[in-house]
Order: structure tokens, then C-alpha cells, then sequence
């Protein structure tokens, strides 16, 4: 058995949609990044490669590279979960928070986690997605951008 830790921030921009978990989320602001920013996903995926040693999303997908240009995270966590078979390695939970002032998640966070678990081939109760604000404190309570955390066990 073996634990894996991850963790992202993308700031808040104009004219962007904001995807989280793999939902989009109406809000004035999206979140700014060379794919689609999905904070929450690539901090699972980052969980997940944490896990096995085997990097972390920058070397395996570069913002340096075009092919990842607007790239819908949850394709890229399936290529994720794609290279834990390929090594022997099965999910066994995930647990994940998301970290935004605003806007409210709670009515998104099933959508989440479906999202996140088929990507995965896994049960939706392998799966956990949780909000919480900082209280107005910090970057994401001054509504500059959303952080989030996920940590996984894989055997
Ligand atoms: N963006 C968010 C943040 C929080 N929630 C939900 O509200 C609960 C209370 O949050 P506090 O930060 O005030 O403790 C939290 O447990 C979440 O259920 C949310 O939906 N969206
Ligand atoms: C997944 C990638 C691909 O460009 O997404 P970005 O939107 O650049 O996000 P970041 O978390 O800054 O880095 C991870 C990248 O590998």
C-alpha cells in the first residue's frame, strides 16, 4: 500500500470558464492556466503520480507543450490512471479538498466526483470532494484564485 499527496493553485482570470472536477461551474471568473486549469483534477493527478514515484503532471503532460493547450484535465487523468495499471498499481480511495472563497460547490461536488471516479474506473465511493473557504484569509480568500488538495492510497 502506498500514499500519495498533491497539490495545485490557479489564479482567477476574465473570459475564462471554470472546470473543477471536471464540471463546469458558473462563476464571473474562470481559472488561468495552459489547459483548463482544473485545479482540482490536476491536484488528484498529482496524488496519484505522488503514489507511484513516477513524477508529477509537469513532466508527464509540460505547459510547455501545444498538445496540452487548453487540455481537458480529466482526459489526462485517465492517461494518469492509464500508466497505474500499466505498473500493477489500483486506486483505493482519494480524498480531495477544494479550497474557493466562492463560488458556493456544494451543489457540484457529486457531479465531481462521478467525473473524477469514471476517469478513474473506479467506484464513486473510492471518491471524496470537499469545499471549504479560508474565511476571507489569504490568496483564496481574497478571491485571487482556488487551491486544492487531494491525497490517495493505491495498492
Ligand atoms: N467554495 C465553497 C466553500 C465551502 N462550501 C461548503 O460550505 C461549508 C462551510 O465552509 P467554511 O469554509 O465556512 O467552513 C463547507 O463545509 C462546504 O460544505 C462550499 O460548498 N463551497
Ligand atoms: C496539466 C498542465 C498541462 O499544461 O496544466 P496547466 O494548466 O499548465 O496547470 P499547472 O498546474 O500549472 O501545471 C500542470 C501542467 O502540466
Amino acid at each position: 500500500m502506498r500514499i500519495g499527496h498533491g497539490y495545485d493553485v490557479h489564479k482567477f482570470a476574465e473570459n475564462r470558464k471554470l472546470i473543477l472536477g471536471g464540471t463546469e461551474i458558473p462563476y464571473e471568473f474562470g481559472l488561468l492556466g495552459h489547459s483548463d486549469a482544473d485545479v482540482l483534477v490536476h491536484a488528484v493527478m498529482d496524488s496519484l503520480l505522488g503514489a507511484t514515484a513516477l513524477g508529477d503532471i509537469g513532466k508527464h503532460f509540460p505547459d510547455t507543450d501545444e498538445r496540452y493547450k487548453g487540455a481537458d484535465s480529466i482526459a489526462l487523468l485517465k492517461e494518469v490512471c492509464r500508466i497505474l495499471d500499466e505498473n500493477g498499481y489500483k486506486i483505493g480511495n482519494i480524498d480531495s479538498t477544494v479550497i474557493a472563497q466562492k463560488p458556493k460547490l456544494k451543489d457540484y461536488i457529486y457531479a465531481m466526483r462521478e467525473n473524477i471516479a469514471n476517469a478513474c474506473g473506479i467506484d464513486i465511493s473510492q471518491v471524496s470532494v470537499k469545499a471549504t473557504t479560508e474565511e476571507k484569509l489569504g490568496f483564496t480568500g481574497r478571491l485571487e484564485g482556488i487551491s486544492a488538495h487531494a491525497v490517495c492510497i493505491i495498492e
